[in-house]
């Protein structure tokens, strides 16, 4: 299904899973769609698996935290949350060297903490893993110091409009 972008999310210097600095990163997109949900948009690498040819699963873990994580920040960007606890269903395994999209979406929230769900969805449409997640609420300055400033998040503009992601199966 094709999806309007409303926005694309910043990125960071050297998140493992967003960092275009960190050379053995993900280099993740993000972009905020119109029905509310968040998808993540990158290529899994050979130096991501753990079996030959299979992404390890924490990699897949921790793009399911963070596109869940920053779904919370659609439609407030300054909304942050650190990860309490994170539940995974791995049901197919994720290959290496393949553009994945990984979906999430809040659930529920409070002024202290929040929840949410996603799924990695792979090329052909199969749901590779699902999330559950909670979180709580925290300034950036708690998380990340009073350090925290442009040069490690900042835009990281391209011209997608649309974005395509394949049908769930
Ligand atoms: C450059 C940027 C790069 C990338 C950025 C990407 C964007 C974002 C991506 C994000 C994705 C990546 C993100 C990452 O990778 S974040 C990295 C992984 N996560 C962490 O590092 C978190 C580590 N844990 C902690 O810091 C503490 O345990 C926290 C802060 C979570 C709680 O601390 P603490 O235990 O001291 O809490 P409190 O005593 O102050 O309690 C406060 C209140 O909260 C209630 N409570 C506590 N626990 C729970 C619970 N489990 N369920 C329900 N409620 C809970 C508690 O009852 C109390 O309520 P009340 O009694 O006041 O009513």
């Amino acid at each position: 299904m094709i999806y309007k972008v409303l926005k694309k999310q910043n990125i960071g210097k050297s998140c493992i899973v967003c960092g275009n600095k960190n050379e053995l990163g993900l280099k993740s997109d993000f972009y905020e769609l119109e029905n509310g949900e968040l998808v993540c948009v990158c290529n899994t690498k050979d130096w991501h698996q753990s079996y030959p040819g299979r992404v390890h699963g924490g990699i897949s873990a921790a793009l399911l935290d963070e596109t869940i994580g920053r779904a919370v920040s659609i439609g407030d960007d300054q909304v942050w949350g650190v990860t309490v606890s994170l539940e995974l269903k791995y049901k197919k395994p994720v290959p290496t060297d393949e553009k994945i999209y990984v979906v999430g979406r809040i659930t529920k929230e409070n002024r202290k903490l929040f929840e949410g769900t996603g799924e990695i969805i792979l090329s052909n449409g199969d749901i590779a893993a699902t999330a559950h997640g909670k979180y709580m609420k925290m300034p950036i300055d708690m998380i990340a110091g009073e350090e925290f400033g442009s040069d490690e998040w900042f835009e990281n503009p391209d011209d997608v409009e649309y974005i395509e992601i394949p049908d769930k199966k």
